[in-house]
C-alpha cells in the first residue's frame, strides 16, 4: 500500500511506522520531524552483506554511504550490522571516529581532499583512500611519507557510462568533476605513477556511475570495464589490483508505480560479470567493495509537518504550507525529486485532492511536491512524506534560519531521539 514496508494504518486509521502512530509521534516530539524505522536500515544492511556472501563467496565488504544520513547513531548501527563506511569529508570522518568506528573499516572519499583532511585520516588510519585526481595522488603520497605511513589507495575511475538518472546525479560519464577518465589516458598516467611513489600502495579500482538507477545493464557495463582496465594495468604497468569497488547508486521506490531492482538479481548479474571477466583475462576475483547509500536509508525515513495555511487558486492550484520545506528536504527543488504524501490522519482514505506542497521559506521554489494526489487537508493535520530518510537531514539547511528538524529512531517500536532539534541558541552560536 505505501513505499516502505514498515509504514501502515493502525485501528483509528492513523499512518503508522515501525508500528508508532504518527500523531503521537507528532504530538510528543513535535514537527517538522525525521522518523526512522531501525529494523528496516538493518534488513537492508544484512541483504548486502549476505549477498557478498552469497555472489562473492564473502570476499567483500559493503560500505555505507554516510554522505546519505550521517550521525553519531547511524554510524554505531552501521557498525553493528557489520558494514564498513564512506566518508566523503573530515565532518563525516569525524563523526565515525567520536563514536569509535572502525577506522581500518572506513574508505575515504572525495574530489577535493584537503591537506588537513588528509592528515586527519591518515592520523585515524583510515582502511582505503579512493584517490580522485593526480594533484591528490602526489599530496597524499608527501603527506603519508612526512608522517611515515603507506595508505592503501583506489584510484576513482570514469568507466565512461551513462547511466539514466537526474543529470546531477550521474557521475559515471566522462564530463565529470569525478574521477579520472579513461578515454584519454589520465586514468592509466595515474597507475603509472602511483606503482613508482613509495608513500602510496596501489591496491584497486572504484567507480560509481550515479545514483538512483533502475536498470542492471550500466552495472554490468562499469563492473566490466573496470575489470578490463585493472587487467590491462596488470600487463602494461604490473600493477597489483585484487581491489573493485563498485560505488552504489541502487534505485528505491520514492512513489508507487517506480519498480527498482531486487538487490540480489543486481548482485549476481554484475557478480557474474566480474567473475566471467575475470576468467577471460585471467585474473582472480577481486575483493568486491560495495558502497550504497539511499537504498540503505532512504525507505526506512518519513518527515512529519504540520499544515499551516491551504490556499486554494481557482483554476490554478492549490498550496498546503507546511511547518518545513526545502530547508529539510532540499530535493524537489534541486532535483525534481517524486515523493509520495498523505494526510498521517487518514492514511487509510483514498486521495482525492490534487495539491502542491509548499514550504515555508521565502522563495517560490520552496516545495516538496507539485501536483500530488492527497486526502482532503486543513490546517492543523498532520501531512507525512514518504521515503525521506537518503539526502534529507544530511543536504538539511538553515536558510530563513529556519532550525533543522529532529530526527527520531524506531526500535521495537519505541522511539528515541537521535538528533535534537536545533534551537534558536544553536542558530546563532557561532555568531560574532
Ligand atoms: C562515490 C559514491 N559512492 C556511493 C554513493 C552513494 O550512492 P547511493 O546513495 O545512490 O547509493 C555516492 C553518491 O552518489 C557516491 O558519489
Ligand atoms: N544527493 C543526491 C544524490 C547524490 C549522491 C552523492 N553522489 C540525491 O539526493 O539524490
Amino acid at each position: 500500500m505505501f513505499v516502505s514496508d514498515c509504514l501502515n494504518v493502525n485501528l483509528r486509521g492513523h499512518l503508522t511506522i515501525g508500528g508508532c502512530d504518527t500523531l503521537e509521534l507528532a504530538e510528543q516530539f513535535g514537527t517538522p520531524l525525521y522518523v526512522m524505522d531501525e529494523a528496516t536500515i538493518t534488513q537492508n544492511c544484512r541483504k548486502y552483506v549476505e549477498s557478498i556472501g552469497t555472489y562473492y563467496n564473502s570476499r567483500g565488504r559493503v560500505y555505507y554511504a554516510s554522505k546519505a544520513f550521517c550521525c553519531k547513531e547511524i554510524c554505531r548501527i552501521m557498525e553493528n550490522a557489520g558494514m564498513g563506511l564512506d566518508v566523503v569529508s573530515g565532518g563525516e570522518l569525524y563523526t565515525a571516529m567520536s563514536v569509535g568506528f572502525p577506522a581500518d573499516r572506513i574508505c575515504f572519499h572525495g574530489n577535493n581532499k584537503t591537506p588537513g583532511e588528509i592528515n586527519y585520516a591518515l592520523d585515524c588510519g583510515v582502511g582505503r583512500f579512493v584517490v580522485d585526481n593526480l594533484t591528490e595522488l602526489a599530496l597524499l603520497n608527501t603527506l603519508a611519507l612526512a608522517r611515515n605511513k603507506k595508505p592503501s589507495v583506489l584510484f576513482r575511475i570514469k568507466p565512461g557510462i551513462d547511466a539514466h538518472t537526474h543529470n546531477f546525479i550521474r557521475t559515471g560519464q566522462i564530463d565529470s568533476k569525478f574521477g579520472l577518465a579513461l578515454e584519454t589516458g589520465e586514468a592509466e598516467e595515474a597507475v603509472r605513477q602511483a606503482v613508482a611513489l613509495p608513500g602510496v600502495s596501489l591496491t584497486g579500482m572504484h567507480c560509481h556511475i550515479g545514483s538512483q538507477i533502475f536498470d542492471i545493464a550500466p552495472f554490468e557495463l562499469a563492473a566490466e570495464v573496470m575489470v578490463n582496465f585493472m587487467a590491462d594495468m596488470r600487463d602494461r604497468h604490473g600493477a597489483d589490483l585484487t581491489e573493485l569497488n563498485l560505488g552504489g547508486g541502487f534505485g528505491i521506490q520514492y512513489v508507487p508505480g517506480q519498480n527498482p531492482v531486487p538487490y540480489d538479481r543486481y548482485m549476481q548479474a554484475v557478480s557474474e560479470t566480474v567473475k566471467k571477466t575475470c576468467e577471460a583475462r585471467d585474473m582472480e576475483t577481486p575483493f568486491i567493495m560495495l558502497e550504497p547509500g539511499r537504498s540503505i536509508v532512504a525507505s526506512a525515513g518519513i518527515t512529519l509537518y504540520t499544515v499551516g495555511a491551504v490556499k486554494d487558486i481557482p483554476g490554478v492550484r492549490t498550496y498546503v504550507s507546511v511547518d518545513g520545506g526545502m530547508g529539510d528536504n532540499p530535493r524537489y527543488a534541486l532535483y525534481q525529486a517524486e515523493y509520495a504524501a498523505v494526510v498521517a490522519g487518514k492514511a487509510a482514505e483514498k486521495p482525492t485532492e490534487t495539491v502542491t506542497i509548499a514550504g515555508k521559506c521565502c522563495e517560490s521554489g520552496d516545495l516538496i511536491q507539485e501536483h500530488t494526489a492527497i486526502q482532503p487537508v486543513q490546517a492543523g493535520d498532520i501531512l507525512a512524506v514518504f521515503a525521506t530518510g537518503a539526502y534529507n537531514y544530511s543536504m538539511a539547511s538553515n536558510y530563513n534560519r529556519i532550525p533543522r528538524p529532529a530526527t527520531v529512531m524506531i526500535r521495537d517500536r519505541q522511539p528515541r531521539v537521535i538528533i535534537r532539534r536545533e534551537s534558536f541558541e544553536d542558530l546563532v552560536r557561532n555568531d560574532v
